[in-house]
């Protein structure tokens, strides 16, 4: 059979990986897929860089349209990054009946519904492993691998910067700014990294793997995101002190009420192999109601992580080109004539539990208006410990609560804020048990 023609949008952290991986696996990657895979055309900003990386026989250029819409290329592979020349250029390539291959999470959780649309008009296919978790494949786990199940919650660490940050703040006592330049030098980073420390990033992700849990479209303006720039040290110490871990999760849930997406920092038992994964390591839960809660582990970010999933869809994308559009496993899992219209759940009526700090004056009595104020909104006190404060007659009282609906505690928080004995404002974590 004739090769199938690469062309190559982006030649830079995931795209240097991806030429990498299809020249050193060639033959493997050949006797996989039925016929040979071949780059044939890259481009990207800098041509020198470029043609360094992908070598002799690869047409280097400057112009994306020119690969996007060039004859002899069977699928584009996307990988500069954003919503703006990236969504032309893949768009350019659906109109022309090119395959696409994009790790482009941010693409596809703000405008994946139009993308996979006019995918579908024109009969090619969209494949995205890359987008979610690098290496990992989940995509292809929820997609294909759980179809039996009804999928009740995903949870993960989604996000290999801020994991990083954070493993690297706690076990090294490392400071944030130095942790996060260390990643952008590692290649971990978005280009703008603020989407990866303010839990954008995450929240992408997140969107991608909730449209394909439940069939439902791509809602990332729905989703509650907060990131990790205001955690701090003694938040993450008392934590550790309790017996949890602080992790950057995404969270989705269906419940009675609605679809939760939300992204935070999120105190986890210490014990849960989840609390455990370090560094760039992504690891995401899904829970089934047939298989139980499965769990999948390995490199969220990185050139040849990364260019894995980049290449294991390229592989797919070139066995499905010459089957019956009909018979291809559909974009989002479920059939796209059958998506459901699930509401997204504010964070106001997300159940959870919750760490709070309060900083107090320290007199008797503070702690029996705190307990009286907790008690007035239905909140009950799972854990409590009081610590001195560096300021003197001061001390800080952290406590966990048991479940309850977020509005209940914010509404607390309003009323523990306003006492006199109360300095500054409460600090609220959230916290998930993630047992199955
Ligand atoms: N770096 C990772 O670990 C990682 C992991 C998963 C997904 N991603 C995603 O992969 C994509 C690429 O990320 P990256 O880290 O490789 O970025 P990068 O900045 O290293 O590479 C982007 C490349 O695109 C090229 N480019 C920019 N504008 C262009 C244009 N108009 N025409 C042609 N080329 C152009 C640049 O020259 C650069 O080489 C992004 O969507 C990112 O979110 C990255
Ligand atoms: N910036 C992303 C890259 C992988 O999607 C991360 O740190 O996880
Ligand atoms: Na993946």
């Amino acid at each position: 059979m004739k090769p199938i023609n690469v062309g190559l949008l982006g030649v830079g952290t995931v795209g240097g990986g991806t030429a990498t991986v299809l020249k050193r696996n060639a033959a493997e990657i050949s006797r996989r897929a039925g016929r040979d895979i071949v780059l044939k055309m890259a481009a990207n900003l800098d041509l020198d860089a470029a043609r360094a990386i992908v070598g002799d026989g690869v047409d280097v250029v400057a112009d994306g349209f020119a690969v996007a819409r060039h004859p002899d290329i069977d699928i584009v592979v996307e990988l500069i990054g954003g919503t703006g020349i990236a969504k032309e250029l893949v768009l350019a390539a659906i109109d022309s009946g090119k395959h696409v291959v994009t790790a482009n999470k941010k693409l596809l959780a703000e405008h994946g519904n139009e993308i996979f649309a006019r995918a579908q008009e024109k009969g090619v296919t969209v494949a995205f492993e890359a987008a979610v978790a690098g290496g990992i494949p989940i995509i292809k786990a929820l997609r294909e691998g759980l179809s039996a199940n009804h999928i009740e919650w995903i949870a993960g660490i989604i996000n290999g910067t801020s994991n990083f940050i954070l493993t690297e703040m706690r076990d090294k006592g490392s400071a944030f700014a130095d942790v996060l330049a260390e990643a952008q030098r590692l290649g971990y980073a978005e280009a703008d990294p603020t989407f990866d420390i303010e839990g954008h990033d995450a929240a992408h992700k997140l969107t991608i793997m909730a449209a394909l849990a439940y069939g439902i479209p791509m809602q990332f303006d729905k989703a509650y995101l907060e990131g990790i720039s205001k955690l701090t040290a003694r938040d993450i110490r008392y934590a550790e002190e309790l017996g949890y871990r602080i992790k950057l999760l995404g969270i989705t849930r269906r419940t009675d009420k609605g679809v939760e997406l939300r992204v935070h920092p999120t105190l986890i038992p210490e014990k849960r192999l989840i609390a455990n994964v370090d560094g760039v390591m992504n690891a995401v839960m899904v829970k089934g109601d047939a298989v139980g809660a499965t769990m999948y582990y390995g490199a969220g970010a990185g050139s040849l992580p990364t260019a894995s999933a980049v290449v294991a869809d390229i592989v797919d994308v070139t066995r499905l080109a010459t089957a019956d559009p009909e018979h291809r496993v559909p974009h989002l899992a479920f059939q796209p004539d059958r998506l459901a219209d699930l509401a997204i759940l504010p964070i106001s009526e997300v159940e959870s539990s919750y760490y709070l700090r309060v900083n107090v004056i320290d007199r008797a009595g503070v702690l029996a208006e705190l307990t009286r104020i907790l008690a007035s909104e239905g909140i009950s006190i799972e854990a409590l410990i009081q610590k001195g404060s560096e300021r003197e007659a001061e001390a800080e009282i952290v406590l966990l609560t048991h479940r309850v609906v977020e509005k209940h505690v914010n509404a607390a928080i309003a009323q523990i804020e306003a006492l006199d004995s109360v300095t500054g404002s409460v600090t609220k974590l959230r916290m998930e048990a993630l047992n199955g």
